[in-house]
């Protein structure tokens, strides 16, 4: 299956041109097209084992293609070995030298391509600076926390000087808080840098909170793409739905203005393709009200709930409506009120 991700965008710093791998019987990618803007921050994002790492690999040159050609500014990249290719990238488990000092590290593989000493120098000392570093430079990957090992890991990397960063679950082994850290400096470093990001990740926040846009892949094909909210707010399939967050589904027959539902009908905001289908909507635009709302209201029971600080999880009878809430008032198990599934927050999957 082919789907052209933004093909509007054409002439786009780099291009994955239905691109083929199988590895015996196992097909990894089953003709993948995409178009990556120049300084754009993309994220390949699927659960395990949907091709993302392969595709990251092909366009780092270190897998061939079956078929298929990966494009930048015009140039054909697909033959190319990985070391000719203005590409780098940066690995999950960073692949430090154990035994070289963070300075050493950094310019071990610009020494191994025989730049000039003071050449080497400069670009270490603008790596070291950029991922503040500085006063690291004289220790051994092993005096260092996990996230300074990952900063010395972009740095090396940086210093190649690349139009294209790939970056393969780079953040995966970090704590959550970290993480969460990393995440903001990684965005802040790509906008500094201006430089084209390519991260591969599982993680659907991390994904959001990073990328300027997403491709979510499934089973070796590219399943949407687009900007984080163009895919959280409208997912097309259920699979994206469930994917990129929380969401309830709702299956119904389609009938004049809008859904037929097993608690009654639902107005949607746009008339489905099909007669009997899915809609989606996402735990916090549920909204909940005392007395019953004019349109799409559900008289609901709390089945559960959960106060987690900022705010309140709970799971609604009928249907197991799961909804988010502000942290006050607390709602009580077994509460009685009505839920409002505002037409505008409900979007019509494709079968
Ligand atoms: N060298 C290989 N030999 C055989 N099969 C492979 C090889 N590399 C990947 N595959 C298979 O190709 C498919 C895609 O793998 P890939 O590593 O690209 O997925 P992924 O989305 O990156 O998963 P994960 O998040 O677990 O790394 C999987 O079914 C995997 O088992």
């Amino acid at each position: 299956m082919t789907v052209v991700a933004d093909a509007k965008q054409v002439g786009g710093t780099l291009s994955v041109e239905r691109v083929v791998k199988r590895f015996g019987e196992a097909t990894a990618l089953g003709g993948v097209s995409l178009e990556i803007k120049a300084g754009e921050f993309f994220t390949l994002l699927g659960p395990s084992g949907c091709g993302k790492t392969t595709l990251l690999r092909i366009i780092a040159g270190l897998e061939l293609p079956d078929q298929g050609r990966i494009v930048l500014l015009g140039k054909d990249l697909t033959g190319l070995p990985a070391n000719q290719r203005p590409v780098n990238t940066v690995f999950q488990s960073y692949a430090l030298f154990p035994h070289l000092s963070v300075y050493e590290n950094i310019a071990f593989g610009l020494r191994s391509r025989r730049m000039a000493p003071a050449e080497v120098e400069r670009r270490v000392k603008y790596g070291l600076e950029i991922l503040q570093l500085e006063k690291f430079a004289a220790r051994l990957p092993h005096q260092l926390s996990g996230g300074q090992k990952q900063r010395v890991a972009l740095a090396r990397a940086l210093v190649n000087e690349p139009q294209v960063l790939l970056l393969d679950e780079p953040m995966s082994a970090l704590d959550a808080k970290l993480r969460a850290e990393v995440q903001i400096q990684l965005r802040r470093l790509q906008q500094q840098l201006g430089l084209t990001f390519i991260l591969v990740t599982h993680d659907q926040d991390e994904a959001m909170a990073v990328s300027d846009r997403i491709a979510l892949m499934r089973v070796g094909h590219l399943e949407q793409s687009g900007t984080p909210d163009e895919v959280y707010e409208h997912p097309r399939t259920r699979f994206a739905a469930e994917f990129l967050g929380a969401a309830n589904l709702l299956r119904g027959k389609r009938v004049p203005g809008g859904l037929e539902v097993s608690f009654g009908r639902l107005i949607l905001p746009q008339t489905p393709a099909w007669e009997e289908g899915s809609v989606a909507i996402r735990p916090e635009r549920v909204q909940l009200r005392d007395t019953e709302p004019r349109q799409n209201g559900l008289r609901v029971r709390v089945r559960e709930a959960v106060y987690r600080g900022a705010y309140q999880e709970a799971w609604l009878e009928p249907c197991d409506l799961r909804i988010r809430t502000g942290p006050h008032p607390a709602l009580r198990v077994g509460q009685e009120l009505w839920a409002e599934l505002p037409p505008q927050a409900l979007v019509v999957l494709e079968e």
